[in-house]
């Protein structure tokens, strides 16, 4: 009952008593803004007093038990072992009342989401995949270290100055790690979570659509799928067809960059009007 309780958005906020601006911890992190509270972690952006840096304070959810706390282990091993100018990296990991701390380096950025939602960035063919070739070298390095992200989605890829970011592994795993009741997950699900390097470029899949639906003007009312709303060229759609594991995915990363690479050299020549 209390479980279900806690799921409550403004019930959870009472039990978890998140921290107010101002408030300093460890007589060091000084708490500037929450940034939201995720399944298993609060998020801070909080000024570093010794350092003057600008950080992100992860405090584990009280109300989600062992469970958050092991999350919150894991993603702090991970951070640990990736240590790459476009990841943040760890810089503390702390018990504060006997409830877990991360803290890691605040990217600053704007969320390809934010970019395309509020700011209304429209992508071409070229640029779309393009971004994915960038956001493929950062994640070359993260499957490099038998890794996989698994939450590759529009709101944990950041750009500045024209550089990707790839944030939150709080659903990273390594590979040859289980995955407790996989075999509930229903089709979907299954492929975006899945401990292979095919369920990042399955979520990549979806990253690349939505790029692409950035300058997709409806003609009809009628909703229709992807291969006949956007107007792509074959390359993108063999492409896209892998990733999203309706044609025989790709099993590593090497081969998906370099058909990326084929067609940002080449061009989109060869266009299917819709
Ligand atoms: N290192 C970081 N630099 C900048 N912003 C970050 C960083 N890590 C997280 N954020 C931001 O903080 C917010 C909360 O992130 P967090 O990863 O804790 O949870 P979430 O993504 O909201 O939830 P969940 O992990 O359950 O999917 C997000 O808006 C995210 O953009």
């Amino acid at each position: 009952m209390m479980r279900f309780l806690y799921r409550h958005p403004a019930l959870a906020r009472l039990f978890e008593r998140p921290y107010r601006k101002g408030k300093v911890i460890r007589r060091r992190y000084q708490i500037v803004a929450e940034l939201g509270m995720g399944s298993y972690g609060i998020a801070y952006m909080a000024n570093d007093l010794q350092t003057g840096r600008k950080v992100v304070v992860k405090q584990c959810r009280k109300t989600r038990g062992k469970e958050s706390e092991l999350s919150f282990q894991r993603e702090a091993d991970i951070l640990m072992r990736l240590k790459h100018p476009q990841i943040p990296a760890l810089y503390d990991m702390f018990l504060e009342n006997g409830t877990p701390h991360l803290v890691m380096d605040f990217v600053e950025g704007e969320t390809v989401e934010a970019l395309i939602f509020e700011k209304g960035k429209t992508y071409t063919e070229r640029e779309a995949f393009q971004l994915l070739r960038d956001v493929l070298a950062v994640v070359e390095y993260i499957h490099a270290n038998h890794i996989v992200h698994r939450d590759l989605r529009i709101p944990n890829i950041l750009l500045r100055d024209g550089t990707v970011f790839v944030i939150d592994f709080g659903l990273a795993r390594f590979f040859g790690e289980s995955v407790s009741h996989i075999e509930t997950y229903v089709p979907e699900k299954k492929l975006w979570r899945d401990i292979h390097p095919k369920s990042d470029f399955y979520a990549l899949g979806h990253f690349t659509l939505f790029l692409l639906y950035s300058s997709y003007e409806p003609k009809t009312e009628e909703e229709k799928s992807w291969e006949e709303e956007l107007s792509i060229s074959e390359d993108a759609r063999f492409i896209l067809r892998k990733m999203l594991q309706i044609d025989q995915p790709y099993d590593d990363i090497y081969t998906l960059i370099n058909d990326v690479d084929q067609l940002i050299k080449n061009g989109p020549k060869r266009i299917i009007v819709s």
